[in-house]
């Protein structure tokens, strides 16, 4: 029976924009139906990142991300999970045109994936293309500070507003896309002065990554907490050390491989009945 409480169970975006200055927002990437399912015990939303290109692929950016990688991973998640609102990345190259083209772009991520809302990066001039989809029924979660997908404008990686001077461009991004009609914005990779400001500068949720424990909730790459990841930023907390645990794993089974000790009589069939 499908009822009411059923086909509201997620959290809705109305319910995260409504978070503002209250209870801490919780948030991870995931990019995976198995891991998707622990994460949504515990967060209210979850982002299907284009980090996936670096973090699932080995590519060097995020430029690379193709759409479809996206949507696949993107159905992956929704498939896993039942709490949680889900939000998919917009990659690179499928929405800075035009709006229309964000538009078509972003619907097809809605319909193929089933996710609540899209993301995507840029502050002041993405401002007429997330109204254009917010006007059209699609949820937009924006992006500012340190904007991955601009990399090879900036040249790598760069924390931003350490120069006082660029505070005020990047408070103009967090409230052009709160004009527009974004529901959140995540602040990345900002000094932690910088983020407090542009939390107290909107009344949207900013959530932080790289940013300040100030943002109204916070994110980060569920590989890099989960010490999954041999290198990760400096903002990165590892809760986890997943990568020695499954080096250990796996060297434990070569082991009993050359030993003749995997498999065992449990691990074999035989006739009996
Ligand atoms: N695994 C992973 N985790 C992430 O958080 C992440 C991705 N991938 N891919 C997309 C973006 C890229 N991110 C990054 C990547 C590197 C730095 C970095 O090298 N930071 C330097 C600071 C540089 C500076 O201060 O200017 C550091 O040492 O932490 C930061 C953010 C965050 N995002
Ligand atoms: C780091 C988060 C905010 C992101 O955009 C991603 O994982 O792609
Ligand atoms: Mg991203």
């Amino acid at each position: 029976m499908s009822t009411q409480t059923e086909q509201i169970r997620r959290t809705t975006v109305p319910q995260i924009r409504a978070r503002k200055g209250g209870e801490p927002i919780v948030s991870l990437t995931s990019y995976h139906a198995h891991t998707a399912a622990i994460v949504d015990k515990y967060a209210d939303f979850i982002l299907v990142g284009d980090s996936l290109g670096m973090v699932m692929h080995g590519m060097e950016s995020t430029v690379g991300v193709p759409l479809d990688l996206m949507i696949m991973h993107g159905r992956a998640v929704v498939r896993g999970t039942k709490s949680a609102l889900i939000v998919v990345d917009m990659p690179f190259g499928t929405y800075e045109e035009s709006p229309n083209m964000a538009f078509r772009n972003a619907a097809k991520i809605m319909k193929e994936t089933q996710c609540q809302a899209v993301k995507l990066e840029g502050g002041a001039r993405m401002e007429e293309t997330i109204r254009f989809l917010v006007e059209r029924g699609i949820p937009v979660m924006a992006h500012i500070g340190l904007t991955p997908q601009s990399t090879n404008v900036m040249g790598g990686f760069k924390t931003q507003g350490r120069d006082r001077d660029t505070w005020d461009m990047h408070i103009a991004d967090a409230k052009a896309v709160t004009k527009a009609g974004a529901f959140a914005v995540v602040v990345e990779g900002v000094v932690e002065p910088l983020a407090d400001e542009i939390t107290e500068a909107v009344d949207i949720p900013t959530i932080g990554i790289g940013a300040s424990k100030k943002c109204d909730g916070q994110i980060l790459v569920l590989e890099d907490m989960l010490g999954l990841n041999p290198w990760v930023p400096k903002f990165v907390k590892k809760y986890g050390a997943l990568g020695p645990a499954i080096e250990q794993a796996v060297a434990d089974y070569a082991a009993d491989v050359q030993a003749r000790e995997f498999p065992g009589p449990e691990n074999v069939y035989n006739n009996k009945k």
